[in-house]
């Protein structure tokens, strides 16, 4: 039978699809070893790792290019050697480049900013700060956006980056962590039209709390959270949660709850759930 090769790319899958089709690749790879397995059966196999790793790169086909500063932005995010940036203590932690969340994330909230008409938007975890850009893209020119990050190191790298474009004269960053940016905002009585949420999981709850509570996104507005699939922690058996996990799952419910708010989870890379504060 034919192995189908597995396209090149360092970074490690981090989404429920990329994990299920690393998967069924590696369960491929041992039916190609096993003499006693049907020609039915590992027909069937190939046919369903075909349908599953085929998903991404279709979508990324049939939708929107990056523009050229994203696509110089994620390649340079690439290649920076992340690890060897922390041991020698120039981030606070530990980044990597499966942080970015990339051309389809991308294009998805550079059209939700266009769907919303925003003018104002607030984004919780920049790191290199591709959805920062995507979404300033589709900013008026009289539009702002406000990015929070913590790691000064990589605020410099995004603020460099967005040199290279047009539209990186409307993001403003406030390197602090994100809790205290979002004080500092409602105490200056500042709202958003949309806000996306991709820091720290375990402060999920605090960032979509005071948000509500300070009036940070008013009636009407909108908030974007990342990774609310989290690699599929959230429905999976909870003895196999790490506490990201088990953090999402927790705002995942406590959103569901909450009767300010209408929302829907789509699954989207790893999981991008859509709120609208009633
Ligand atoms: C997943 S990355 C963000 C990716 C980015 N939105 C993108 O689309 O490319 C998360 C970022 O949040 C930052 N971060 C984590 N905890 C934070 C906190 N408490 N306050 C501010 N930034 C934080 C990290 O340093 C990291 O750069």
């Amino acid at each position: 039978m034919t192995i189908a090769p597995q396209k090149e790319n360092t970074a490690r899958p981090v989404t429920p699809l990329g994990i299920l089709v690393q998967q069924l690749q590696q369960i491929l790879e041992l039916v190609a070893k096993e003499q006693n397995i049907s020609l039915e059966v590992a027909a069937k196999i190939q046919q369903v790792w075909q349908l599953a790793a085929g998903i991404d790169p279709y979508i990324e086909a049939v939708s929107t290019e990056e523009s050229a500063a994203l696509a110089a932005l994620a390649k340079k995010t690439c290649a920076e050697p992340w690890e060897k940036r922390f041991s020698d203590q120039e981030t606070v932690r530990q980044l990597e480049q499966e942080m970015l969340s990339g051309h389809l994330e991308g294009q998805t909230l550079k059209m939700f900013v266009h769907m919303t008409k925003a003018k104002s938007i607030l984004e919780v975890g920049m790191f290199t700060g591709y959805s920062a850009l995507a979404m300033a893209e589709a900013l008026p020119e009289d539009g702002r956006l406000v990015a929070c990050e913590v790691d000064r190191y990589v605020a410099d790298f995004a603020i460099d980056c967005f040199q290279a474009s047009p539209h990186g004269r409307k993001i403003s960053v406030e390197v602090a962590p994100a809790m205290e940016t979002l004080q500092k905002l409602a105490a200056a009585k500042e709202s958003f039209d949309l806000v996306f949420i991709d820091a720290d999981k375990k402060e999920y709850v605090d960032y979509f709390h005071l948000l509500l509570d300070a009036d940070l996104v008013p009636s009407g507005g909108f908030i974007c959270v990342d990774n609310t699939l989290l690699q599929g922690q959230p429905y999976l058996p909870p003895d196999q949660r790490t506490p990201n996990g088990e953090a999402i799952a927790q705002f995942n419910r406590i959103v569901a709850a909450d009767p300010r708010v209408e929302q829907v989870l789509l699954p989207l890379r790893d999981g991008l759930t859509i709120i609208r504060r009633i």
